[in-house]
């Protein structure tokens, strides 16, 4: 099983990479950093970590193919390739609705965006031109071949993964969800001979006091909930509309109302959270549906600094 761990770029940027530094100590492979307008550039933020850090993986988790044309994200990672000395992973995903409605972008077609997307991606850091006539000149990947994930989550886009990318990164935290990934993206990847990554991008939240742990986990299960199709909330038995409810609630600013309704049920649909060895078997439990890569999304765990270390404590046991 690989580890990795995500950052929400919307803290002082020296401390991240302070993190950063002590997830990599402690055995993390990758750190994803998210991508949306309202938060700190992603960009900036992996140049700081690629240039103060000597062996963990880090890349966009995930960018989207709206706000950034193809050639600039391109440029942009082999620029994180360079800097890291070949440690760049690309993540790119569809995006979400919220931020395109924000920024007047039309949200059309993704997986054909996202298909046109990773080609001309992949085309320029090859030292190839696009179509419409695109090429690099200074940014030079130093990796053969940048790994790219797909951050995805409906059928189309899971199957779209398993076919195009090395690797997808699925919003998820119950093996429920890799069961019902997995024929997807395998279908996707077809008689293909190519390593894949299945990344399970889970909401965590570890701690040395469990209910503490699960309480620092709700907000984020509560987003998740919202931005989660219907047949995923049909998937763990919660309430039809429950992901309608939770958006309400977001949507006012009323995030007490949100945290109250997300339920044990909710909770373990939407995210690991307890004691390290409560953390075990759940990832045990996705690695028996295919997952390889464990990802510790937000919140990480009340005291972020303390969970990384205990996380620390759970890779060395795998
Ligand atoms: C678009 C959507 O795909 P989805 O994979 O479910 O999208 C949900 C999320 O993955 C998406 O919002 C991500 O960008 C969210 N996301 C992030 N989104 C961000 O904006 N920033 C982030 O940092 C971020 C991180 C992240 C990490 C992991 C992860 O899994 C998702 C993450 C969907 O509805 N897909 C359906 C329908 C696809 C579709 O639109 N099909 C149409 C059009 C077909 C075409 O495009 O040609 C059709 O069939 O007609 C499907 O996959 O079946």
């Amino acid at each position: 099983m690989k580890f990795g761990i995500e950052f929400v770029p919307q803290i002082p940027l020296d401390e991240l990479v302070r993190l950063v530094k002590i997830a990599e100590d402690v055995g993390f492979e990758y750190a994803w950093i998210t991508d949306h307008y309202n938060n700190k550039n992603v960009y900036e933020t992996l140049a700081l970590i690629a240039a103060n850090t000597e062996t963990i993986k880090m890349g966009p988790g995930v960018t989207n193919p709206y706000v950034r044309s193809p050639a600039i994200s391109a440029s942009a990672i082999a620029t994180i390739d360079e800097i890291s000395n070949g440690r760049a992973t690309f993540g790119i995903g569809p995006g979400d609705k919220a931020t395109f409605d924000a920024l007047g972008i039309a949200w059309e077609k993704p997986v054909s965006t996202i298909k046109a997307a990773i080609a001309d991606i992949t085309t320029l850091l090859d030292g190839g031109k696009t179509e419409a006539g695109a090429a690099l000149g200074g940014a030079k990947k130093v990796q053969d071949a940048i790994p790219i994930y797909m951050g995805a989550q409906g059928p189309k886009m899971l199957e779209t993964a398993g076919e195009i990318a090395d690797g997808v990164l699925i919003n998820a935290s119950n093996p429920k969800d890799y069961e019902a990934a997995m024929p997807m993206i395998k279908k996707g990847i077809g008689d293909q001979d190519k390593d894949f990554d299945v990344a399970a991008y889970t909401a965590t939240s570890i701690g040395t006091d469990s209910e503490a742990a699960k309480n620092a986990a709700k907000i984020v299960v509560a987003f998740i909930a919202a931005g989660s199709p219907p047949p995923v909330i049909a998937r763990h038995g919660l309430p039809e509309g429950f992901n309608e409810q939770m958006g309400e609630f977001l949507a006012q600013g009323n995030f007490g109302g949100a945290i109250g309704a997300v339920t044990p049920e909710a909770l373990d649909a939407f995210s690991v959270c307890g004691t390290p060895d409560e953390f075990i078997p759940k990832i045990e439990a996705l690695a028996d549906m295919g997952v390889t890569q464990y990802v510790a999304g937000s919140p990480v765990g009340k005291n972020v600094e303390e969970s990384i270390k205990l996380l620390g404590d759970v890779i060395a046991s795998f």
